[in-house]
């Protein structure tokens, strides 16, 4: 597909946020860190040629003002008393989309999760060229379960998301295409302190990579977890 795409990403409370890494992470590091895989993941989807907008859908205001700063849209999230939880984030990211095309004219919507800080920009690239025009396509995670993109081509066809459990499946039985590709940085969204370990060593972006060293600096033992060190919740939780 070669056309000019609008990403949307969604990143929920930094409070309430990657609370699987809860028991590893001090909760003012995991807000850190969150913020910071949203910096690496949206440079580098800005980063592949046909993104032309990113915006972020966020209840945090902290969120939205770094986004701000970084020079991206940042769009309040309307309250969703109607489908709190996962239900929450696809509503977020119905939102997005058909703000950003009220703001930019029809056009291609990609949503893209907000914790891949491995990603790289020809990734995406290369995932938009295989993409077929006229249907929606989507990447899975490292697991093949969740979803880590999902692409609207038609300039005004809907989103429709299904992010969730077994996301892949939902992308899937939708109707979604499956474009092949090996594509590690995509693929590998940041749920654990396993999958953290995982990233680090697939290359992070620079603010993840920079927080990551500090993270080290305090005791952090490369891919491995420190045991005793103050920033994480849960001494000797290794993965
Ligand atoms: N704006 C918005 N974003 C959401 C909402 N629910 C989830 N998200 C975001 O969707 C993305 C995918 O969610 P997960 O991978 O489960 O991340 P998470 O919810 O932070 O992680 P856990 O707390 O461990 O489940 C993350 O960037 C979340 O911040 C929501 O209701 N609104
Ligand atoms: C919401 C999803 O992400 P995760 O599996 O990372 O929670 C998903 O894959 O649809």
């Amino acid at each position: 597909m070669r056309t000019r795409v609008h990403a949307v990403i969604a990143v929920k409370r930094l409070g309430l946020a990657k609370s699987r890494l809860g028991d590893t992470l001090a909760p003012a590091v995991r807000r850190q860190l969150v913020l910071a895989m949203l910096a690496d993941t949206g440079a580098a989807a800005g980063a592949a040629s046909a993104v032309v907008s990113i915006t972020v859908v966020s209840p945090d205001r902290r969120v939205r003002d770094a986004v701000t700063e970084w020079g991206w849209w940042a769009l309040a999230e309307p309250p969703n008393r109607a489908a709190p939880g996962v239900g929450g984030l696809n509503a977020a990211l119905q939102f997005a989309a058909s703000r950003t095309r009220r703001r930019h004219g029809p056009g291609a919507i990609l949503a893209v999760q907000a914790d891949l800080p491995a990603l790289r920009p020809a990734e995406l690239t290369a995932f938009l060229a295989a993409a077929p025009g006229g249907r929606r396509s989507f990447v899975a995670d490292q697991h093949g379960v969740g979803t880590t993109a999902l692409l609207q081509p038609d300039p005004t066809g809907s989103l429709d998301p299904r992010f969730g459990p077994r996301s892949a499946d939902r992308h899937r039985a939708a109707g979604a295409a499956e474009p092949s590709g090996e594509w590690p940085g995509l693929r590998h969204d940041v749920d654990t302190a396993a999958d953290l370990a995982v990233s680090h060593r697939l290359g992070t972006g620079p603010t993840t990579a920079g927080l990551l060293r500090e993270i080290v600096d305090m005791g952090w033992q490369g891919p491995k977890f420190p045991t005793g060190s103050a920033l994480w919740g849960c001494p000797g939780s290794a993965p």
